[in-house]
């Protein structure tokens, strides 16, 4: 079987059929010339399909080992779409420590539709047997957990899910396929956020999904094509570019956020880190079992909370930003930033504390990193 590195290069259509040209060209195109009328070629109308999206759509389809993969104008625009199987009256089970978007999306969008959800700490496995009612129809899941990098076990989730004839729907934003495949675990879908780890270099917004079965498949391309929020030639390009690299990047990021979260675990003026890798985290085992390495992503808190300002604004290669996954580190506060469309009770409820810091540590040199943060600490 194709290795996954090899599949990042060669994976789906990663080359022209026409001109043999070894990127797939973009095909900066509206419409198509029909052959008759009636008889379309392949492609017709770039909002239903366009080769360089498709060429993306079917890598992604490749290393999430399904059926097909959609690609879409953001994160949300895909997990809107896949939330649009659902009908008023259908309830999700939600895991309580999502994007901070994507809460607000089910929140203040889909709930008005009539879609009911529960929040509910999943890495509690009977607190989703309770959460269960007749009309569930689904269990959304996030893991790592965006920001307090939370483990949820997938496989479990899935087998309860299974059990009440429910879908399981992953976001894998911050694992990426080269380090878990949600769909191998028994999941349904997995959904995306490509801004990230997959584009790789702060340079691109998309979202991708991929469905399991060819039926999910089925329906959600018919909403893909429906709602019409699809990912234009240019930006499937730059993912899919993104996307050859993933392999070097994901070993760097995850290296460099295991040392650095090892340096703030023994830091004085850190009061707790949140990092799977390490063997303090509640979900170490879990992410051992089902993730390739522990991730790039982590979030600590400091002892003394008035100084997270001091420290967010002052470090050399941290820049202070939203958004995850790039080349370069990014420091930011969740509360304040990433995660401010959440209510404050809600996110005190369920541990996003005002002071969280999240950090997304880049593949600059690993000592540059540690000094900066080192020098950052001493000065609060
Ligand atoms: C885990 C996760 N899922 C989904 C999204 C939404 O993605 P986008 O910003 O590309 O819409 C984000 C960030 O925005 C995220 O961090
Ligand atoms: N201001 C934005 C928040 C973007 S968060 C981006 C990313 N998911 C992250 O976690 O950094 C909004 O309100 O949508």
């Amino acid at each position: 079987m194709t290795k996954l590195k090899t599949k990042l290069i060669h994976g789906g259509i990663s080359t022209d059929q026409t001109t043999g040209a070894v990127s797939v060209p973009i095909y900066q195109v509206s419409t198509y010339k029909q052959n008759a009328l009636g008889q379309p070629k392949d492609y017709e109308y770039s909002r239903s399909g366009n080769p360089t999206r498709h060429a993306l759509e079917a890598l992604i389809a490749d290393l999430e080992e399904g059926v097909q993969g959609f690609a879409f104008g953001s994160g949300l625009a895909g997990i809107h779409t896949v939330l649009s199987l659902f009908e008023p009256g259908d309830h999700i089970i939600m895991a309580d420590d999502v994007y901070g978007g994507s809460f607000r999306l089910m929140d203040k969008v889909f709930s008005k539709l009539g879609i009911r959800y529960d929040l509910v700490d999943m890495s509690d496995l009977s607190a989703i047997e309770v959460a269960f009612k007749p009309e569930t129809k689904a269990v959304y899941v996030e893991t790592p957990s965006n920001p307090l990098l939370k483990i949820l076990d997938i496989e479990k989730i899935a087998g309860l899910a299974k059990e009440h004839q429910a879908l399981t729907l992953v976001d894998n934003t911050f694992a990426t396929p080269y380090l878990q495949r949600p769909l191998t675990l028994g999941a349904d879908v997995v959904m995306h956020s490509a801004t990230k780890y997959l584009g790789g270099h702060s340079d691109v917004v998309a979202g991708l999904v991929v469905a399991k079965s060819h039926e999910l498949a089925e329906r959600i391309a018919f909403l893909q094509n429906s709602i019409g929020g699809v990912l234009g030639p240019q930006d499937s390009w730059i993912v899919q570019r993104g996307i050859k690299t993933l392999a070097l990047r994901m070993e760097a990021h995850s290296k460099a956020a295991m040392k650095i979260a090892e340096f703030l675990e023994g830091h004085p003026a850190v009061a707790k880190v949140y990092y799977p890798g390490l063997a303090s985290h509640p979900g170490h085992e879990i992410a051992k079992k089902q993730m390739a390495t522990f991730g790039g992503m982590l979030s600590f808190e400091l002892v003394d909370e008035g100084a997270v300002k001091g420290l967010v604004e002052g470090l050399s290669y941290f820049t202070l930003a939203e958004s995850l996954g790039g080349v370069e580190s990014l420091i930011e506060v969740p509360a304040v930033m990433t995660h401010a469309s959440i209510p404050k009770d809600i996110r005190e409820s369920i541990g996003i504390k005002d002071g969280l810091i999240r950090l997304s540590p880049g593949i600059e040199d690993l000592d540059d990193l540690l000094d900066d943060l080192k020098t950052g600490l001493e000065g609060i």
